[in-house]
């Protein structure tokens, strides 16, 4: 395990003595009640509220509700709701209070002593204080004879009573020893009510508190409380007050989290628990007169980003170094036992791990690692640990640093590093290369790390970077990009030495997305934003070229210099301005398929990171740029596609994914069955997996080359194969790859004539294959049979294969019309032909090999060809597959094709 399980417990043996009791109501979290009681006393909350809907649906009785509260060491503070009690006509009083009774009844098998009953919202309410006082007073006198206690919650949307004032007056003048107050930060703040009078509640009136934040939002207050309460810091209600108003009234009950949304709803209630738990400690350290102690281990002060660290594998290294040193940074050291390198550039610092100790998606780069200075390291690991964070233990030889870490919610190590003069600090651990950084600093330390996390994980995330790192938050960022809505919020320390941005796509649904689902960055600073985009540009740094449009518009709104826009169109620099200071910053393309780099420039006192609206406009360059790089024209001497054959496990929207993050520009899908133990994908009957698979297509800019198969043998009608080529034209595909395994050569020339009529009028090829076991066997075989057709849409495919196999003629291909070959299937096999059609068929549905690993006249066969046409790599290879995945299988085929195929048409 990479990662320690931490138990979760909380020792209470050292828990603070007299600490404020913590608690979490049900509702908070998803699942059901053995859920919700696991994860609570798993975060270490002292006590539950039982909400009804959750005991109503348990098959576990109250009472063993109870006994599984008290295995866990959670207390039941109350049980609610209780709905629209008070102040009603005599004979639904009598109701109301028959309903109470059987609620006493289960709060009893409970062990519950508080029942909390909302302030009625029923249009059987009238407004009438002393009436509400006396029938809650009532309520009172019948939970007292059962030793149990009313808490009385006024709610935002209460028929008469909706505010603390109100609901304080009343329970004043019922003046009954168990009746007191709810009170609860949402119905209080969402209505902007005055906290001050809140401290002149006598806290042993005050039976109960819950805690609750929001985004302010403006809509129906019961909508807002429904579906979008916060845990405490992420949303904008100043709790700290609230909290610390309470505190005053010397309250000694319970801090309760009473949070309703829908997102926690739907989320593992492990990590929301936890979650709570540390808005809970982060509230307590900051209410003022914080009362007895939390056990939190204050934040040490930090002193800025140390390194980022960033895993990457044999692909997306080579791609990340090159773009550093063309951002002026150098490899400066080694690590002495592990396959990591230092790349500095003054205060600039990146790890580049090729074996992390994480989970990466081939040839992709990713942020597995950041380090901030501290303080004091041991305590701010201390603080991480109270706070939940899972220590990561760390592989070190004897001698080298002993770095404190922990693991974010998604996974991202986190290091407190002390950078002491002494020479004993993590650098020690690398061995100087000799290479020195450029001496002019292009950049000079690192401004900020974006990630991006699951809507799931979004506030999760902040809350830890938050509590964990003691940074404020910032404000919260709604985004009209062009993929969907996009959330950012952003956290730094007083000191603004660290920056962290984190970003969600909250509505994300379905299969439409962008090809680049989670990127990150890490951004540098530089004290010259123009300067160094020039220097870097000669250094061929891979700069994310932005639209004229954005600087027409810039020049429309801000109207900057004449000649530092024209600066920034040159450079591609982004810029903003605000009452602090003005903002430059550019951006790289995608190394890796997910992560860019940043340079930013901060003028005067600017505190943000880029004016909202240049964010589409990144995003839209960068999968322009992706677009681009699918397509040959782009410095690249070919097309590639991937033929479904070298991944028939994946399916076709699969497929499409694969062959877009592996850089092919087209994929072969196999819409037929073509032996009985492969994976069937019926695209021409089934809409749902046509709509996903046109929907994967669209958003990643692959398109579709061929169909196959259409196979027609003695037995075979070509017009059953109508609906398949239809859908085919559906996709957009270009060619129908056909066979025509029948001995009788008349019926199969009319045949195939027949498919190419049909195929025509829906702007398709048909692409005859010759297998080399099969009745149509060879080059020349093919070549009579279009000769005979006559068709102007046929066409013959030559896999490489089976062109070998069956001892086709090179010299014969060239003197062939160049219009009839639309693509080639390309493979490598062992040179020999297999002696039995049983090997034959086996070799070419299982095994066989990447372009140069075997013995096929490549060069001779392609350069037959019309130069330009597109090769589909169609390399089924099972062993392979089993192993690395079919993704990678594919990933593995285009990168040993490109490197064989590519470098010989450029030297040719
Ligand atoms: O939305 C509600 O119904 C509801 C119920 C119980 C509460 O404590 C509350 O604040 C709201
Ligand atoms: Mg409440």
């Amino acid at each position: 395990m990479l990662i320690a399980e931490h138990d979760g417990v909380r020792d209470r043996t050292v828990a603070p003595a007299g600490a404020r009791r913590l608690s979490i109501a049900t509702a908070c979290l998803s699942g059901t009640i053995e859920d919700k009681l696991a994860a609570a006393a798993a975060a270490g909350f002292d006590g539950v509220e039982i909400f009804e809907s959750d005991l109503i649906a348990s098959a576990w009785s109250p009472s063993r509700i109870r006994q599984e509260c008290a295995r866990r060491d959670l207390s039941i503070d109350v049980y609610q709701p209780f709905r629209d009690f008070e102040a009603v006509a005599p004979d639904i009083l009598r109701s109301n209070l028959r309903r109470a009774e059987r609620k006493f009844d289960v709060l009893e098998q409970l062990g519950a002593g508080t029942l909390l009953v909302c302030s009625s919202a029923s249009a059987d309410t009238v407004d009438d204080d002393d009436l509400a006082a006396e029938q809650l007073s009532a309520l009172a006198e019948r939970a007292a004879r059962r030793g149990l206690r009313i808490a009385y919650e006024p709610q935002a949307w209460g028929r008469y009573v909706d505010s603390y004032a109100h609901a304080w007056r009343i329970v004043r003048r019922a003046d009954h020893p168990a009746l007191g107050l709810c009170l609860d930060s949402f119905h209080v703040l969402s209505r902007d009510d005055d906290m001050a009078g809140i401290a002149a509640i006598p806290g042993a009136k005050i039976f109960h508190l819950q805690l609750a934040d929001a985004p302010r939002l403006r809509m129906d207050v019961v909508e807002w409380s429904r579906h979008h309460r916060l845990f405490p810091g992420l949303g904008s209600f100043d709790l700290a007050t609230f909290a610390a108003q309470v505190q005053r009234t010397g309250y000694a009950g319970p801090f309760s989290l009473e949070v309703f949304n829908d997102i926690y709803r739907q989320a593992d209630p492990r990590q929301a628990a936890i979650d709570g738990m540390r808005s809970l400690l982060a509230l307590q350290e900051a209410t003022a007169g914080a009362g007895p102690a939390s056990g939190l281990p204050a934040a040490p002060r930090l002193g800025g980003h140390v390194f980022t660290e960033l895993a990457v594998d044999e692909v997306s290294g080579p791609v990340v170094a090159r773009t550093l040193t063309a951002l002026g940074f150098a490899r400066t050291g080694q690590h002495r036992s592990k396959p990591v390198q230092l790349w500095e550039q003054g205060r600039a610092r990146l790890l580049l791990n090729f074996a992390p100790q994480r989970t990466v998606a081939p040839g992709t780069a990713l942020i597995c690692a950041l380090a901030v200075e501290s303080d004091d390291p041991p305590r701010s690991a201390q603080r991480a640990d109270r706070l939940l964070a899972p220590v990561l233990p760390r592989v070190r030889q004897p001698g080298e640093a002993d770095l404190s870490s922990v693991a974010a919610p998604d996974g991202t190590a986190v290091f407190f590093c002390r950078t002491g003069g002494d020479g004993l600090g993590w650098p020690a651990d690398f061995a100087p290369t000799g290479d020195q950084p450029r001496a002019d600093g292009l950049v000079t330390a690192t401004d900020h790390i974006a990630l991006t996390e699951s809507v799931d994980d979004f506030d999760q995330s902040a809350l830890f970077y938050r509590s964990v790192l003691g940074l404020c938050s910032g404000p919260t960022t709604e985004i009209a990009a062009p993929f969907g809505l996009l959330r950012s919020r952003s956290a730094t320390d007083a000191a603004h030495t660290v920056r962290i941005t984190l970003n969600t796509a909250p509505l994300r649904r379905g299969s439409w997305a962008p090809g680049i689902p989670s990127p990150q960055h890490v951004a540098f600073v530089s004290d010259d934003v123009i300067a160094s985009a020039r220097a870097m540009r000669q250094l061929g740094a891979p700069v994310l070229r932005i639209p004229d449009n954005y600087y027409d518009d810039l020049d429309a709104r801000l109207a900057p210099p004449p000649d530092l826009l024209a600066a920034l169109r040159d450079l591609s620099i982004l810029y903003d301005s605000d009452d602090d200071g003005e903002y430059l910053h550019f951006y790289t393309e995608m190394l890796g398929s997910r992560l860019f780099f940043e340079v930013v420039q901060r003028i005067g006192g600017y505190a943000g990171y880029g004016a909202v609206a240049s964010v589409p406009v990144r995003m839209a360059a960068h999968r322009h740029r992706r677009l681009l790089g699918l397509r040959a024209e782009s410095g690249r001497p070919r097309d590639y596609s991937l033929a479904h054959l070298t991944a028939l496990s994946l399916s076709p929207p699969e497929l499409v994914e694969a062959a877009a993050d592996a850089g092919y520009r087209y994929v072969g899908i196999r819409l037929t069955k073509v032996t009985p133990q492969e994976p069937h994908y019926p695209l021409a009957t089934d809409p749902a997996l046509m709509r996903t698979t046109k929907v994967r297509l669209a958003a990643t800019g692959v398109e579709v080359l061929d169909i196959e198969l259409a196979r027609i043998g003695p037995d075979e009608d070509p017009r059953d194969f109508q609906r398949f080529l239809e859908a085919g034209a559906e996709l957009g595909a270009r060619h129908v790859i056909t066979q025509l395994p029948d001995p009788d050569r008349g019926r199969k020339v009319d045949r195939f004539a027949r498919l190419c009529e049909m195929a025509r009028p829906l702007g398709l090829t048909v692409d005859l294959e010759f297998p080399s076991w099969t009745e149509t066997p060879d080059l020349a075989e093919a070549a009579r049979v279009l000769r005979a057709a006559g068709q102007p849409n046929a066409g013959i495919l030559v896999d490489l294969l089976h062109f070998a196999r069956s001892g086709s003629s090179v010299a014969d291909l060239r003197e062939l019309p160049a219009q009839w070959f639309h693509f080639a299937h390309v493979c490598d096999a062992p040179a020999g032909v297999p002696p039995t059609n049983a090997e034959l068929i086996h070799t070419a549905r299982f095994e066989r090999l990447y372009p140069g690993d075997g013995g096929i006249d490549l060069d001779g066969i392609l350069s037959a060809l019309p130069a330009g046409i597109p090769y589909a790599l169609e390399i089924p290879r099972a062993q392979m597959s089993a192993q690395v995945g079919g993704r990678e299988h594919a990933r593995l085929a285009i990168a040993a094709a490109r490197r064989r195929l590519d470098a010989a048409v450029a030297a040719g």
